[in-house]
């Protein structure tokens, strides 16, 4: 499980005043169940993701992760949580087969335990082929498996998936997108950000609508849809964050 309640985080500049880049989020994901955060860049998401990673601390307001407070026990939160994205960078100097040792070392997972979820990830991934090689020399559709095979190395009841596709092909995006599925069938509790709506449409059990850090709305797609009165996930999308048309319409 995971709970927000009024999340905010506001990051002191002297100069421009405060930027709110989280301002007020409330939601709950549960077991078995992919919330989906969506906005278009600069929304807030991924500052939402690393409060409630303990990677940042919230400003105000409070988030729970697997039951434990985010501020109260940052190390218990972390224990309970994988955490993916595109960006995060792998140590290009080590083996596929030696980051993953490497992080489940920081997970704290040792001796046969370890072997056995170096095994499970190794094959789950189909890490096999490349596992010996660095991973600077691995294609970004390898990288994202062993970033996936790290993420879940320690069996973590919560994941966080921040734009997990960004730069991946079809193929690779469909491999992500049928993982996260599993990882729900398996009871997992899943926050996914996003700004992709097909993504959206295929993935979420709920959505929560994210515009300059405030929740514009939120719901299942058709009722998202039904609220907006729009036959599209993008045409609410664009109604609840007040899209307006950048070009005036002009007789030729
Ligand atoms: N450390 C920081 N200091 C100042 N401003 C920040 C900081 N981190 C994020 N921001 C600002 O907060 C806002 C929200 O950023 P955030 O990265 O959460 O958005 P996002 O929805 O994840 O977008 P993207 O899809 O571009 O990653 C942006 O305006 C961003 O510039």
């Amino acid at each position: 499980m995971v709970r927000t309640h009024e999340l905010k985080k506001y990051f002191r500049d002297a100069k421009k005043g405060d930027k709110k880049a989280v301002d007020g989020v409330t939601f709950e994901a549960r077991p078995g169940r992919i919330l989906g955060l969506l906005g278009v860049n600069g929304a807030g998401k991924t500052t939402t993701l690393r409060m409630l990673s303990t990677v940042i601390k919230p400003t105000s307001g409070s988030a729970e992760v697997a039951g434990f407070n985010v501020l109260e026990h940052p190390e218990k939160v972390r224990a309970s949580i994988g955490f993916m994205s595109t960006s995060t960078s792998l140590y290009g100097r080590l083996t596929a087969k030696e980051l993953i040792a490497y992080f489940g070392g920081l997970y704290g997972l040792e001796g046969e335990r370890l072997q056995d979820r170096i095994r499970y990830v190794t094959q789950k991934l189909q890490l096999e082929e490349f596992s010996d090689r660095l991973c600077d020399k691995l294609s970004t559709g390898q990288k994202q498996r062993v970033n996936i095979a790290r993420t879940i190395l320690h069996d973590p009841p919560v994941l966080f998936f921040d734009e997990p596709t960004a730069g991946l092909d079809v193929v690779a995006s469909q491999s992500v997108m049928e993982f996260i599925e599993e990882a729900r069938d398996a009871g997992k509790t899943i926050v996914f950000s996003t700004h992709i709506m097909s993504e959206v449409e295929r993935l979420c059990d709920e959505i929560v609508v994210i515009h300059d850090g405030v929740a514009m709305g939120e719901g299942t797609v058709a009722s998202l849809k039904a609220k907006t009165g729009q036959e599209t996930l993008e045409k609410a999308f664009l109604s609840l964050v007040g899209f307006q048309p950048t070009y005036a319409k002009v007789p030729a």
